[in-house]
Order: structure tokens, then C-alpha cells, then sequence
């Protein structure tokens, strides 16, 4: 029995969740539990340009030639209504080159304060797999930051119907509504249908 959908597929090894970011493994450690299996690998892939959701897909190709395997990746975007989207996928250039109240000041000639947070995961079954796609977003509003300072822009954005900002919520709760975790409840669907099998480590 492979689920609901198509064929089975027998993948070498564990999928391999590759990025650069610690907070970010961190939280999909703690969103997935023991769901999916899956090992990291901490590599800087390029900051790449273009829309996101191509941009997650070239990381899942760069990152699936490398690992010679299953991958799965994410690129994450703030992206502010006001300026149709951006930052976007440069927010890790903005947040970087011009803090918390930069991308506060971005916004500062608009009366639209809204903005969202968009991840998106790709999962590439081998280098010649065409990656597929898996978009979360949480809306809310930029603020002035308020809250622990340990993962980039969460003191600045308020999630809609919360009084407080990422930074400021306790772990638990923003991995319960983050775009990460809604994200991953899309990728977690497409395993529990997709009939794949994994090969242990050994055996491969
Ligand atoms: O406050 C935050 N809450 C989050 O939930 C979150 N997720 C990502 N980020 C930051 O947004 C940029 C994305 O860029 P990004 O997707 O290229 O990530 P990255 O380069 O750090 O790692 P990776 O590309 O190796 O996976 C980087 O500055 C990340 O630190 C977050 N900040
Ligand atoms: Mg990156």
C-alpha cells in the first residue's frame, strides 16, 4: 500500500535538509518531530535571484547535485504590500546591510504597514529530479522590533490577530503558525501520500 497517490519510490537514503542557517534547522527539527526522516547538512548555497518560488527550485537543483541524493531546502521572504513583495528574497541582504529599524524606515512614506512571511520548501529527489514546490505564508505587519534579538527579522514582524512579534512569542507558538510550519504541514501531506520508501543507510 503506498498511500493515496502514484508510485512507489524507493529513495537511497533519508531526504537531506541542507542549509546554512541554524535557527532555521531548528525550527524544522522541532515542526517535523519524527514525521518525515530526514538528516542536515550545513551548506551555504547562493543567494540567487528571480521570484521565489524559482529561486527555492535552483537552490533544491545546486543543493541536489551536491548532496548526490533527496534534498529539501527552503528560502524564506518578508515581503512588505507597500512595495509590491520586497524585499522579498533579498530580505537577508536588507536585514543585514540596514537592521531592524532600516526595514522599519522602508515603510515610512506608506501608510500600509502590512506585510507577509513566505517560506518556500523544495524537494528534489536526485539531481535529475525536477524539484516540486511547497509555499507557507503568515501575514502580519512590520513593527518596531520588540523581543529576543536571536533569528533575524522576528522582532520586527507581528503575525495577524497576535499582540505580540515573533521574537516576542514563545517557540512553541510560532511553530504553530509560522509560514515555516505551514510550509512544512504541505510537505508532510506530500509524504504521507507520496509512497516514498527509504533505503537505511546501510543498505544503500
Ligand atoms: O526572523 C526570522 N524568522 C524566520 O522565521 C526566518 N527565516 C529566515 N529568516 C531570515 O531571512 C533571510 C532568509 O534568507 P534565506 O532563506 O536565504 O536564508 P539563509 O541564507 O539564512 O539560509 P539558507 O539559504 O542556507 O537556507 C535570512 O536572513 C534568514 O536568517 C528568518 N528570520
Ligand atoms: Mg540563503
Amino acid at each position: 500500500m503506498s498511500g493515496s497517490g502514484g508510485a512507489m519510490r524507493v529513495l537511497p537514503r533519508p531526504v537531506t535538509f541542507v542549509t546554512g542557517n541554524a535557527k532555521k534547522l531548528e525550527e524544522v527539527r522541532a515542526i517535523l518531530g519524527q514525521s518525515i526522516p530526514f538528516q542536515s547538512l550545513k551548506l551555504d548555497l547562493p543567494e540567487l535571484q528571480g521570484e521565489p518560488e524559482e529561486i527555492s527550485k535552483e537552490k533544491a537543483r545546486l543543493a541536489a547535485v551536491q548532496v548526490n541524493g533527496p534534498v529539501l531546502v527552503e528560502d524564506t521572504c518578508l515581503c512588505f504590500n507597500a512595495l509590491n513583495g520586497l524585499p522579498g528574497p533579498y530580505i537577508k541582504w536588507f536585514l543585514q546591510k540596514t537592521g531592524h529599524e532600516g526595514l522599519n524606515n522602508l515603510l515610512k512614506a506608506y501608510e500600509d504597514k502590512s506585510a507577509y512571511a513566505m517560506c518556500i520548501f523544495s524537494l528534489a529527489l536526485g539531481p535529475e529530479d525536477e524539484p516540486i514546490t511547497f509555499v507557507g505564508k503568515t501575514p502580519g505587519k512590520i513593527v518596531p522590533a520588540r523581543g529576543p534579538n536571536d533569528f533575524g527579522w522576528d522582532p520586527v514582524f507581528q503575525p495577524e490577530g497576535y499582540e505580540q512579534t515573533y521574537a516576542e512569542m514563545p517557540k512553541e507558538e510560532k511553530n504553530k503558525i509560522s509560514h515555516r510550519y505551514r510550509a512544512l504541514s504541505f510537505v508532510k501531506a506530500h509524504f504521507a501520500s507520496a509512497g516514498y520508501i527509504f533505503q537505511t543507510d546501510g543498505s544503500a
